[in-house]
């Protein structure tokens, strides 16, 4: 049986929350409900007989969907802007007459003032997200590029190759060289091309006390020792696991510690302390010296045994001074590197280079890197000029010329001589007819040769 509503449907649509407004066909309202008073802020008797023009043109609402719907003669759909900061999804559906013109236009909506606000936050957090990963992308293009190795030299073309040979084997890998080579970049570049899936984990030997490098190493059960952590310790050798173990400084480790490296890598076994049961791993060793391991073994020091293991394949990396082709695009690397890594702009005269390629770095590259990354930081001017370098550096060009014939003319050398000469004259006495007297010529000849030079 049919609901008998008659005349209390108005009380029905007044106890609801969306407001309804009735129009007929010009615009003009002629019901609104309750809501409506809250939704547009204004009384029920001030809305009724008002225009649907009239409330937009205040923007009492924007835009009205009666309005639309007038103009289109088609039910629509939108959203609109309340007085009071609401967001409301409006449909204005068309009552037609007896000759399907419009009667009246039934208004309702929704509110999705939450619903918007929550698609703005979402959009800001995919915006902040968005943002998130280029700055990654960013901090990981900068990482491939610090971790990019130059070799550009016949000497260091045939150390990569030959680590591109071994990198997929088992084989132990020895590195050897001067300090500040490249031996950690080299090995972490090792293990990069071994497509081992397990992590790179490196421990420098000399920097941990001697009392606890066995722990570090081997980990320990819980409680082992006094002072020992309760839930014990994982050592690096089982975080190699499926890795590689990368030993860097190896001559410093403890006699002790090197008998058992030396059975873990003969039996792939070894024990965490305090553990009478053995563990098992597999991972790729990799050690590192700047030490003559040989010598090391004369002094007792190092076992025999384990270097012969360790060397199975011995790469030596040559000093920077044996791979001067190396030298300009390291230059080249770094300033680049820092530029971007400190946002500067920082750019080497020829002269600067000049200097730099001259200089005989007996720090390797790492003395380059930390030279070049200083000035980046400290130079105010955008051009680094032969006087920012440090001295032993800037007077390189002075001194070279004595000791590299062969590389210049005779004129070019005699001249980097005179110049020398006439520097240092001018530091003793700064006028030029002591000058001239010190160097037995005449003072007008000095005067030329200062202005020649431009001294
Ligand atoms: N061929 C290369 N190309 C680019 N950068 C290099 C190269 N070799 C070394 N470097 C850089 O020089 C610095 C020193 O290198 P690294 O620490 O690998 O030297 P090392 O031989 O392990 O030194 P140490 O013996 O003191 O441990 C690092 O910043 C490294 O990235």
């Amino acid at each position: 049986m049919a609901l008998e509503i008659g005349e209390r449907w108005e009380e029905i649509v007044d106890g609801l929350y969306t407001d309804v407004i009735i129009t007929d066909k010009h615009g003009t309202i002629v019901y609104a409900n309750d809501s409506t008073e809250y939704w547009f802020k204004m009384n029920k008797d001030e809305i009724i007989g008002n225009s649907v023009f009239e409330l937009e043109k205040k923007r009492v609402f924007y835009p009205s969907v009666a309005r639309m719907v007038i103009e289109s003669s088609q039910k629509q759909t939108l959203i609109q802007q309340t007085r009071n900061e609401k967001k409301l999804l409006v449909t204005g559906n068309i009552i037609y007459d007896d000759k399907r013109n419009i009667e009246y236009i039934v208004c309702y909506s929704q509110d999705i003032t939450e619903i918007e606000k929550m698609k703005s936050y979402i959009k800001k957090v995919e915006n902040e997200l968005e943002n998130v990963k280029k700055e990654l992308q960013y901090y990981q293009k900068l990482q491939m590029e610090d971790s990019h190795v130059v070799a550009k030299s016949p000497n260091m073309q045939r150390v990569l190759s030959m680590m591109d040979r071994v990198a997929d084997t088992d084989a132990t890998v020895l590195l050897t060289g001067e300090s500040g080579v490249g031996k950690s970049l080299l090995a972490e570049q090792l293990h990069k091309k071994s497509n081992r899936k397990g992590e790179f984990v490196s421990i420098n030997c000399s920097s941990i006390p001697e009392s606890l490098i066995e722990s570090e190493l081997f980990g320990y059960k819980p409680g082992a020792f006094t002072g020992a952590s309760q839930k014990g310790k994982v050592g690096l050798v089982e975080k190699a696991h499926n890795g590689t173990l990368f030993l860097d400084e190896i001559g410093e480790l403890p006699v002790n510690v090197q008998a058992k490296l030396l059975m873990l890598i003969q039996e792939k076994t070894f024990y965490r302390i305090g553990d009478a049961q053995p563990k098992e791993v597999n991972f790729r060793l990799v050690a590192a010296t700047n030490v003559n391991l040989e010598e090391r073994i004369k002094e007792g020091a190092f076992r025999e045994d384990l270097y012969f293991r360790l060397s199975v394949i011995h790469i030596s990396i040559p000093p920077l001074r044996e791979r001067q082709e190396d030298l300009l695009n390291l230059l080249m690397n770094m300033i680049k590197k820092f530029n971007k890594r400190y946002g500067r702009h920082k750019d080497l005269t020829h002269e600067t280079i000049d200097c730099l390629l001259r200089y005989s770095w007996p720090g390797n590259v790492r003395e380059l890197s930390n030279i070049i990354e200083r000035l980046v930081l400290t130079i105010e001017e955008d051009v680094i000029l032969p006087e920012h370098l440090p001295e032993n550096i800037n007077t390189a060009h002075l001194a070279a010329p004595f000791i590299e014939v062969g590389h210049k003319s005779l004129k070019e050398i005699l001249e980097a001589t005179e110049i020398r000469v006439l520097k240092d004259a001018r530091e003793k006495y700064n006028s030029t007819t002591k000058m001239a007297k010190l160097l037995k010529v005449s003072q007008p000849t000095i005067v030329r040769k200062l202005k020649k030079y431009g001294l």
